[in-house]
C-alpha cells in the first residue's frame, strides 16, 4: 500500500523543493502557498507585466510599507511619510477589491475586474521570483476566475471539475449484520438497534448493558442517534451494499485516484464478510476486482516487465526477473488446488448473475457493465487512450501484533519457520510503503481470488470466545493499477492503489476472555485502533481553526502509518462501520459508534493530481531509474535510497541458533572495538576536560582575587564614611547641647556684676546699721543705770524724743533686713539654678564619652574585620600555590604524555596583586585613609583618635 498516485505534476515537497532559495512558503497563505511570500528584493512597478494573473500579496505588501512608514518617521522625512500613508490608503483600497482564486491548491490573489498588474517580485539578480510552476498557474487563470467568486472553494469548483472532490467529509457507511438463528435463541436480539432513516440509527440501551446501568445513575444516556453516509440495515445484499458503498472509490481508482477502504467495528459485526464474503456471496473486494478487469478488459498488459516500485513507481523487469515473477505466481497458484474449483465457480457465478444480466462468461467477453459509468483511464489524454493499457498487481499483507507479514509469501513446509518480518518505509515524497512486499500480476478476478484465498489461509486467525474465525490482525489487501501506452514503447502513464483494510476487531479484552496470546493480541489490537481514533480525532480538531492544531500521532503504529498519506490529501478514503445487533455487545458496539460519528467530521482533502503527488517513475531491474517523468526535478531527486527506512526492526526469532551464536560473536567483537572507541574518547574527552578545568581555576582565581580587591575597598570606603559620619555627629550633638544649655541658663556678666555690687553694697549697709544699733543699744544701757534716773527726771522729754527715733530707726533697718534677705533668697535660688544646669552639662557630656567609647569600639571591630580580609588575602596566596603545583602537576602529565608543551597563559596580575595588596596592608595601617594612596601630611585615623582620647 502505497501513498503515492498517479498524475503528473508536483508533490507538494518537490514544490517546496524547487522554490527553495527563491522564496519561502508565505505564513499568511492557506494551503501551501507557496506565493514567494519572502519578498526579499525590490518590487517593482510593471505595468507591462505581460501575465494575466494578478499576484497581490497583501501580507508582505503590509510589511514593507510598515517599514518604510517606521523608517520615514524614525528620520523625520515627513515628505515621505506622506507618501507612504497615501500609498498605503490606496493599497488597502485596493485590497478591499482584492479576491482569490485557489488554483492547484495555490491561492492567488488578484484584483477583480483589473486587468493590469500591479507589481511582481524580483529577486536579487532581477528575475522573476515566481516559479515556472506557478507562472503556468497565473498563465492559467482565466477571466472567470478573476470575476465574482467569494470563497477559494468555490472558485476551485467553477474551475476545474476534478478539483471538485477537494474537499469532502470522509465516507462513513455503516452496516448492520442480521441475527443469526443460534444469536436469535440466545436472546440476542432486544431491540438495540433502529434504524430510522438511510442516514440514522438510533441505539437503544439493553438492561444489562452498562450504558444502560449508568444512564440510571444520571450519567449518560440510554438512547443515542447516530448519522452516517449511508446506513445499510440486515437485509442489504452484498451487491446492494458494493453498490452503495465501494463504487465510488473504486470508480476514482480506474481514473488514478488512490483509494483506501477499511471496516471498523467488533469481533463478530461482519467486517471480514463485507470485504470478502464468502464464496457463495462475495464481498466488496472481489467485486472491485472485478469492476477493475471489466473496466480495462479489452485494455490489459498481459507482460509481467512492468511492476510497481516502492510506494508510487514501476520497475521495468528483465526477462530473468519477468520469468521469476512467473515463477512466484505459479508457485502461489499452485499452493491452493482444492479450491480453485469453487472460486471459480463463484466468481463465473457472480459475473453471470449480478453484473452480466445476460452473457457474460469470461475475460475476453467485450462486455462492461460498469463501462457507461465509468470516465476513461486518462480524461486529459484522450489522443492517446486508444493505447493506453492497465496492468493489475495485487499484494496481502497483515499486521499482526504490530509486525507487518507478507501473507503471499509461500512458507515452506518446515514447522518450524518463522514469518519474515516486513519493514515500513518513506519514499523521497514521505509516502509509506512496506519494503520486499510480494506483488503479484493477475489477469482475472478469479485468479486474484485464488490469492486472496492463499493470503487467507497465512493470516492468522484464531478463535475467539465472541467468534471461531475470528480475526486477530489487521489485513490489507492491494491493487495496483499500472496505466501504460503501447506494448511497443511502454510508457508509464500512471499509478494508482486501492486498499482494502479489514480491521481486526475493536472488542474489549475482559470480553473476550482473552488470556496469554490472545491478551497480547487484544493488547496490540485495541492499541492500534486506539491510535487510530487518536489520529482521526486530531484531524478533526486540526481542522477546527478555533482550535488549536495538535500533532497528528500517525507514527505510533503500523496501521496509521500506512493509513497516513490517505488522511493527507493522496488519496481517498472510506469507513465501514459494521455493528450486530446483539445485547451483549452493546455498550462496545456503542463505543465503535461514537468512533464512527468523530471519522464522519474528519474532511479529507485530496490534493488534485498535479500537486498531490510525485509522478510515477520508471526504473530499470537495477533500480535505477530509466524514463524521468518531471523534466524539472533534480538529479537529487532520483531514488537512489530505497532504503529510507524510519526504524530498524527485525524479528530475531526467525534466526537459526547457529545464526544467533554468530550473530552474538559479531556482536561482541563490535561490543570490544566499540569499548575501545569508547576509552580513547574517554582518554580524549578527559584531557581536555582537565585543561578546561585549569583554565576555569585560573579564571576563578582571578574572578576572586578582582572581588577581594573589590570588597577591601568597598570595606574601606563603607568605614570611612562612617567614621567621618559619627564624627560629624558628635560634634552635632555637642553644639546642640550647648547652645540649649546656654539658651536655658543665660546671665548677662554685667547684670551679674552689677547685682553683686548692690548686694555688696547692701550688706555693708547693714553692718552699718548694726552697728549704730549696738551703739544707741548701749547709750540706752547707760541711761537705765542709777545715774540714768537723774538723767531722767532731768531730761525725761529728750529721753522719749530718743526712744522714738530709735524707734523709727529700728523698724526702718528691719523692713530693711527683710529686704536683704528676700534679695540673698533669690540669689541663692540661682546659684541653686546654675549649679543644676552644671551637673546637666556634667550629664550630656558623660553621654558624650560613652558614644565616643562606642565609636572606638565600632572602629575596633572594623579593624579586625580588616585582619579577617589580611586572612582572606593569605588563603588566596595558599590557593595560588596550589595551582602552581596543580600546574606542575599538569606539565609533568603533558611531559609524560609526549604532547607539545603549550604555552602556559601568562597569568593575570591577581596573585601578584594579592600579594603586594597583602604585602601593602601588612606594612601600611588598613583603610583607604591609611593606605596606599594617602598623603603622609594627613594624620593617620589611629591619631586622630589618640588626640580624641588625650582631649578626653
Ligand atoms: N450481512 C451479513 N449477512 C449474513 N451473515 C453475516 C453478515 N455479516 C456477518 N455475517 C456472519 O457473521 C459471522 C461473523 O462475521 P465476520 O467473521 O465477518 O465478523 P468480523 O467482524 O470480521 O469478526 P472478526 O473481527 O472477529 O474477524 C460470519 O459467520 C458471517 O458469515
Amino acid at each position: 500500500m502505497a501513498g503515492g498516485g498517479g498524475g503528473s505534476g508536483l508533490s507538494p515537497s518537490r514544490c517546496g523543493a524547487s522554490l527553495r532559495g527563491k522564496c519561502a512558503p508565505a505564513p499568511g497563505f492557506p494551503g501551501t502557498a507557496p506565493v514567494c511570500a519572502g519578498l526579499p528584493p525590490a518590487l517593482l512597478w510593471a505595468p507591462g507585466f505581460p501575465q494575466k494573473g494578478l499576484v497581490l500579496r497583501v501580507l508582505p505588501c503590509s510589511l514593507f510599507f510598515l517599514r518604510i512608514l517606521a523608517c520615514s518617521v524614525k528620520k523625520n522625512r515627513y515628505f515621505l511619510l506622506i507618501i507612504c500613508i497615501l500609498s498605503c490608503s490606496l493599497f488597502l483600497f485596493l485590497c478591499l477589491l482584492a479576491r482569490s482564486v485557489k488554483k492547484n491548491n495555490i491561492y492567488i490573489y488578484y484584483i477583480s475586474f483589473v486587468q493590469v498588474p500591479l507589481y511582481r517580485a524580483m529577486d536579487n539578480e532581477g528575475k522573476s521570483c515566481i516559479p515556472a510552476e506557478l507562472s503556468d498557474i497565473l498563465e492559467s487563470v482565466s477571466f472567470l476566475d478573476l470575476v465574482g467568486k467569494p470563497s477559494p472553494m468555490e472558485s476551485t469548483v467553477l474551475y476545474n471539475p476534478e478539483e471538485q472532490e477537494a474537499y469532502q467529509p470522509l465516507k462513513v457507511f455503516l452496516r448492520v449484520r442480521p441475527f443469526s438463528v443460534a444469536e436469535m435463541e440466545n436472546h440476542e436480539s432486544q431491540g438495540c438497534v433502529t434504524i430510522e432513516d438511510p442516514q440514522t440509527v438510533i441505539l437503544h440501551a439493553p438492561k444489562e448493558s452498562a450504558a444502560m446501568k449508568n444512564s440510571e445513575r444520571g450519567i449518560g444516556q440510554s438512547v443515542h442517534r447516530f448519522t452516517f453516509s449511508q446506513v445499510f440495515g440486515p437485509e442489504t445484499t452484498q451487491s446492494e451494499f458494493f453498490e452503495g458503498s465501494t463504487k465510488e472509490i473504486v470508480r476514482a481508482c480506474v481514473n488514478g485516484v488512490n483509494g483506501l477502504v477499511f471496516t471498523y467495528g467488533v469481533t463478530n459485526a461482519g467486517k471480514t464478510f463485507t470485504i470478502q464474503g464468502t464464496s457463495k456471496d462475495l464481498g466488496i473486494l472481489p467485486r472491485s476486482l472485478d469492476m477493475i478487469f471489466n473496466h480495462i478488459r479489452g485494455r490489459q498488459y498481459l507482460k509481467m516487465n512492468f511492476k510497481p516500485y516502492l510506494s508510487n513507481d514501476v520497475k521495468k523487469l528483465e526477462d530473468a526477473q519477468v520469468k521469476q515473477e512467473e515463477a512466484i505466481k505459479a508457485a502461489l497458484l499452485a499452493s491452493l488446488k482444492e479450491e480453485m474449483e469453487n472460486v471459480s465457480g463463484a466468481v463465473t457465478n457472480m459475473c453471470h448473475v449480478e453484473l452480466t444480466p445476460s452473457n457474460y462468461t469470461s475475460k475476453n467477453q467485450p462486455f462492461d457493465p460498469l463501462e457507461k459509468n465509468f470516465v476513461p483511464l486518462d480524461t486529459h489524454r484522450t489522443n492517446t487512450e486508444q493505447r493506453t493499457q492497465a496492468s493489475v498487481w495485487i499484494s496481502f499483507c497483515e499486521i499482526y501484533n504490530e509486525y507487518v507479514y507478507d501473507l503471499l509469501s509461500v512458507l515452506s513446509t518446515s514447522k518450524n519457520q518463522k514469518r519474515r518480518v516486513l519493514r515500513i518505509c518513506e519514499d523521497q515524497g514521505g509516502n509509506s510503503y512496506i519494503k520486499d512486499l510480494k506483488w503479484i500480476n493477475t489477469q482475472s478476478t478469479e485468479e486474484a481470488c485464488k490469492i486472496l484465498k492463499i493470503g487467507n489461509k497465512n493470516r492468522s486467525f484464531a478463535c475467539t470466545r465472541m467468534n471461531e474465525q475470528s480475526s486477530r490482525s489487521h489485513s490489507i489487501f492491494s491493487i495496483r493499477l499500472l496505466k501504460l501506452t503501447d506494448e511497443h514503447q511502454p510508457h508509464v502513464l500512471g499509478v494508482s492503489e486501492l486498499s482494502f483494510c479489514d480491521l481486526a476487531g475493536s472488542e474489549r479484552c475482559n470480553k473476550t476472555q482473552a488470556f496469554g496470546d490472545r491478551l497480547k493480541e487484544a493488547g496490540n489490537i485495541n492499541n492500534s485502533l486506539h491510535i487510530l481514533g487518536k489520529c482521526i480525532a486530531a484531524l478533526k480538531q486540526n481542522q477546527n481553526p478555533k482550535m488549536k492544531p495538535s500533532y497528528i500521532p500517525f507514527r505510533e503504529s503500523k496501521l496509521t502509518r500506512l493509513f497516513q498519506p490517505f488522511f493527507c490529501g493522496k488519496g481517498k478514503a472510506c469507513m465501514i462501520v459494521n455493528i450486530n445487533q446483539h445485547a451483549s455487545t452493546y455498550d462496545e458496539t456503542l463505543h465503535v459508534m461514537k468512533f464512527s460519528a468523530i471519522a464522519k467530521q474528519v474532511i479529507q482533502t485530496i490534493l488534485p493530481k498535479s500537486l498531490g503527488y510525485f509522478p510515477p517513475k520508471l526504473v530499470g531491474g537495477d533500480g535505477k531509474p530509466i524514463v524521468r517523468f518531471d523534466v524539472n526535478a533534480s538529479l537529487d531527486d532520483l531514488p537512489d535510497c530505497t532504503e529510507a527506512s524510519t526504524e530498524e526492526e527485525v524479528d530475531i526469532t526467525i534466526l537459526s541458533h547457529e545464526d544467533l551464536l554468530k550473530t552474538t560473536e559479531s556482536l561482541k567483537e563490535k561490543l570490544v572495538a566499540e569499548r575501545q572507541s569508547k576509552l580513547l574518547l574517554e582518554v580524549k574527552i578527559r584531557r581536555e576536560m582537565a585543561e578546561e578545568m585549569f583554565r576555569q581555576l585560573l579564571e576563578t582565581e582571578e574572578a576572586w582575587s578582582n572581588r577581594l580587591e573589590d570588597l577591601k575597598d568597598s570595606y574601606e570606603e563603607t568605614l570611612e564614611s562612617k567614621f567621618e559620619m559619627y564624627k560629624e555627629a558628635i560634634k552635632k550633638h555637642a553644639y546642640m547641647c550647648a547652645m540649649e544649655q546656654i539658651e536655658d541658663h543665660y546671665v548677662p556678666i554685667e547684670e551679674f556684676i552689677a547685682e553683686q555690687e548692690k548686694v555688696e553694697d547692701r550688706e555693708s549697709k547693714i553692718l552699718q546699721l548694726e552697728r549704730q544699733l549696738d551703739e544707741q543699744s548701749q547709750r540706752l544701757l547707760a541711761l537705765g543705770s542709777p545715774n540714768s534716773d537723774i538723767l531722767t527726771t532731768e531730761n525725761g522729754t529728750e529721753l522719749d524724743l530718743a526712744n522714738k527715733m530709735m524707734k523709727r530707726a529700728n523698724e526702718g533697718l528691719q523692713k530693711q533686713c527683710t529686704e536683704k534677705d528676700e534679695l540673698i533668697k533669690s540669689l541663692k535660688l540661682k546659684i541653686q539654678k546654675l549649679n543644676e544646669t552644671l551637673l546637666e552639662a556634667n550629664e550630656g557630656y558623660r553621654k558624650m564619652a560613652e558614644e565616643n567609647s562606642r565609636l572606638k569600639h565600632t572602629i575596633m571591630l572594623k579593624d579586625q574585620e580588616m585582619n579577617n580580609l589580611q586572612n582572606w588575602a593569605k588563603r588566596v596566596l595558599e590557593l595560588e600555590e596550589t595551582v602552581s603545583s596543580l600546574q606542575k602537576e599538569l606539565e609533568r602529565k603533558k611531559h609524560f604524555s609526549a604532547e607539545e608543551p603549550k604555552q602556559q597563559k601568562p597569568r593575570r596580575g591577581l596573585l601578584a596583586n594579592l600579594k603586594s595588596t597583602v604585602a601593602g596592608t601588612a606594612s601600611t595601617p588598613l583603610g583607604k585613609g591609611w593606605g596606599k594612596g594617602e598623603d603622609i601630611s594627613t594624620p593617620s585615623r589611629k591619631q586622630v583618635l589618640f588626640a580624641h582620647k588625650t582631649k578626653e
